[in-house]
């Protein structure tokens, strides 16, 4: 089954997964704690804008570290936000409204989550409902199919691990993927392949 661009959160412990038919020529790369989404060097050039982005940033509220995970630029608004002291809730929503689903072919659904180390959030924005929701588990979101929260079996306790179980997932055409775990420290990882 395909279902395009996928997040996984959990208490602690977050995923991303890049799965592409028509812009497999991408990779994740790290700076300062941020993961990007970014064409390779052999990617043909495209003016498509849903296809490069902040994927996975950390940012502290009240002393405490977190992780927003999402398919787009609504990452940064929702991690802003987050930082300036905003409930995860708020920050999705808010974030997720405003830029609405992807104005493309598919109407493309945004998907996002905030990780914290007791909780975790998880919400989309598509044509026809904004979702928000508080998990207990380990919970999936994706652009196509899975398009409404549903538990997913993630067994993975660090980021590196996190990050190759939604890789190696049986859903079609992976790309590239990250992986983060919160707590007194936050761990990122990713897999380009
Ligand atoms: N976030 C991404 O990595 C991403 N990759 C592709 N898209 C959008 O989804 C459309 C369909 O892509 P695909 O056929 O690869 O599933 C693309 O034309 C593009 O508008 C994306 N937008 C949202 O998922």
């Amino acid at each position: 089954m395909y279902v395009g661009r996928f997040v996984v959160v959990g208490p602690g412990i977050g995923a991303y997964r890049v799965s592409s038919r028509s812009f497999p020529n991408r990779q994740v790369v790290e700076r300062d704690g941020t993961l990007t989404v970014a064409p390779t060097s052999d990617a043909p050039p495209t003016d498509n804008p849903y296809v490069s982005y902040n994927c996975l940033r950390t940012v502290e509220q009240s002393g405490e570290s977190l992780a927003v995970v999402g398919n787009g630029s609504h990452v940064d608004p929702i991690a802003e936000k987050v930082g300036m002291g905003y409930p995860a809730r708020d920050a999705l929503a808010l974030s997720l409204l405003a830029l609405d689903f992807e104005k493309d072919d598919y109407d493309t659904p945004r998907v996002a989550g905030v990780v914290e180390t007791h909780g975790a959030t998880i919400a989309t924005v598509r044509r026809d409902a904004l979702v928000v929701r508080e998990v207990a588990e380990p919970t999936l979101v994706a652009t196509y199919e899975a398009d409404d929260p549903e538990p997913f079996d993630l067994g993975a306790t660090d980021a590196a691990t996190a990050a190759r179980e939604v890789y190696d997932h049986a859903y079609e055409h992976a790309v590239c993927a990250a992986g983060v775990t919160v707590g007194e420290t936050v761990e990122t990882s990713l897999v380009n392949e």
